[in-house]
C-alpha cells in the first residue's frame, strides 16, 4: 500500500549533508521510529516530510503524491501530516476540546461534524473526562495526548511525532509509551517517531531505521536490528553487548559460520557472506567452570534481579547478565552461544571487543 517513501534524499546546510542519499518506504499504517545519535538526521528528515524544509535532491511521496523534488514543493498545510511536538505547542487560553477542534475551525467543518470529531478524538486519547479542562490543570502525559488529538482530529494521512515523550519523567513516558501503541492499534495511523531513546524506538515501532551521518544503516524489525545487525555502528549503538573482530572465518554454510575470534573457535550465526565481527549479546556469553574462554571482571552492577559483568578476555570487554555477584578482578570461564556474525570491512577497524551499553 502506498505510505510514505523517501527516493535518494539529501539535505545539504552549508555544504555538509544533514541527510546524504536516504531511501526508504513507509508502509501505510506502518509505525516506524527514526533512531540515531544527536545530529544524525532525524529531525531534518522529519521537517522535510512535515515541509519545513525542501530537500536538495531526490523525492518525498505520500500515498503516491508527489511532496517534494525538483519540480515540486507543497507547502507544510497542504499535505495532511499531523506533528506532535516535544512542546505540546497548545492555546493556553482555549480548554482541551477547543485545542482539539482548532484544525476543523480551520478548515470550516460544520460545527455539528466539529462535534463528533472532537468526542471521537477525546476518546481515542483517553481524555473524554478532561474536555473543559484548561492545558495548565493537566499534567504532562496529558497534555501530550490532547496534542495527539488534535493532531488526529484532522484525519492526516501520517503523523509525526518528534521525540514527544523527551520532556516526561521515566514512570510517565513508559505509560505514554503504551497510550502511543494502543492508540496506533486503534487508528492504523502512518506514524514516523523521532528519539534518540532505543528503548522507546525497540519497544513502540514495527521497524526502526538506524541513523549516523545523514544516511539510514539499517531499516528493519527491532529484533531484526538486535539479532542481525548488519554493520559496526548498528550492532554497537543498538542493544548491549560487543562487537569483535574476527580474525580467520571458515566458508559460511545453512546460516552458520565457523571464525577464529578471541583465540577460540567459535560457531557463529550468519548470512552467507564471509564474515569480519561477531556481535556477542549478554544472552550468548555464558559462564561455564569448563569454558574455553578465561575472562577477568572489571566491573559488575547489580540491574534489578541480575548482575550484569564486563568481562575482559583477549583485549576485549565481553558483557554478561548473571543471578550471582561477582568480584572485581575474579577470574571466570565462558563459553559462546551463537554470537551474530556479519560483514563490514570499513567497520570499526580497531573493533577488538569494544564494549557499548
Ligand atoms: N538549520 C540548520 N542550519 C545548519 N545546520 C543544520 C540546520 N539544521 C540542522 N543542521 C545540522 O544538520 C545535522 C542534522 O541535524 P538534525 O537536527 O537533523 O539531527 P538530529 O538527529 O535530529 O539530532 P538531535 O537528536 O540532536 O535532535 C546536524 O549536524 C545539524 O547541526
Amino acid at each position: 500500500m502506498a505510505g510514505l517513501t523517501f527516493s535518494s534524499v539529501s539535505k545539504l546546510y552549508d555544504g555538509t549533508p544533514a541527510l546524504d542519499g536516504i531511501d526508504a518506504e513507509i508502509a501505510r499504517g506502518e509505525f516506524v521510529a527514526l533512531l540515531g545519535p544527536s545530529g544524525c538526521g532525524k529531525t531534518t528528515l522529519l521537517r522535510l516530510t512535515a515541509g519545513f524544509e525542501s530537500p536538495d535532491r531526490g523525492r518525498v511521496t505520500l500515498g503516491g503524491r508527489v511532496l517534494a523534488d525538483r519540480n515540486t514543493l507543497v507547502p507544510p498545510e497542504e499535505r495532511n501530516i499531523g506533528i506532535v511536538f516535544q512542546s505540546y505547542a497548545l492555546w493556553p487560553h482555549k480548554s482541551v476540546a477547543g485545542n482539539i477542534a482548532y484544525p476543523l475551525e480551520v478548515r470550516g467543518l460544520a460545527a455539528d461534524e466539529r462535534k463528533r470529531r472532537v468526542a471521537e478524538a477525546l476518546e481515542l486519547t483517553g481524555l473524554s473526562t478532561f474536555a473543559d479542562r484548561a492545558p495548565a490543570q493537566l499534567s504532562g502525559g496529558q497534555r501530550q495526548r490532547v496534542a495527539l488529538a488534535r493532531c488526529l482530529v484532522a484525519d492526516p494521512q501520517a503523523v509525526l511525532l518528534d521525540e514527544p515523550l523527551a520532556n516526561l519523567d521515566l514512570a510517565l513516558r513508559g505509560a505514554m509509551q503504551e497510550a502511543f501503541a494502543a492508540f496506533h492499534r486503534r487508528t492504523g495511523a502512518t506514524m514516523v517517531y523521532v528519539t534518540h531513546d532505543q528503548t522507546e524506538a525497540l519497544a513502540l515501532a514495527d521497524r526502526v531505521a538506524v541513523m549516523e551521518k545523514g544516511r539510514i544503516r539499517q531499516f528493519a524489525a527491532p529484533e531484526a536490528l538486535y539479532d542481525q545487525p548488519q554493520d559496526c555502528f548498528v550492532a554497537s549503538f543498538v542493544g548491549d553487548g560487543a562487537v569483535v573482530k574476527v580474525d580467520r572465518a571458515g566458508t559460511p554454510a545453512a546460516g552458520t559460520v565457523v571464525v577464529q575470534a578471541l583465540g577460540q573457535e567459535i560457531e557463529a550465526r550468519g548470512h552467507g557472506m564471509t564474515p569480519t565481527h561477531i556481535c556477542i549479546r549478554p544472552e550468548q556469553v555464558r559462564l561455564d567452570a569448563d569454558g574455553p574462554i578465561t575472562a577477568r571482571v572489571s566491573t559488575c552492577t547489580y540491574q534489578g534481579g541480575r548482575f550484569r559483568l564486563s568481562l575482559q578476555a583477549q583485549g576485549a570487554t565481553l558483557i554478561a547478565h548473571t543471578p550471582m555477584r561477582a568480584s572485581i578482578g575474579e577470574e571466570l570461564r565462558l563459553s559462546l552461544h551463537s554470537p551474530w556474525a556479519f560483514c563490514d570491512p570499513a567497520g570499526l577497524a580497531a573493533a577488538k571487543g569494544d564494549e557499548y551499553a
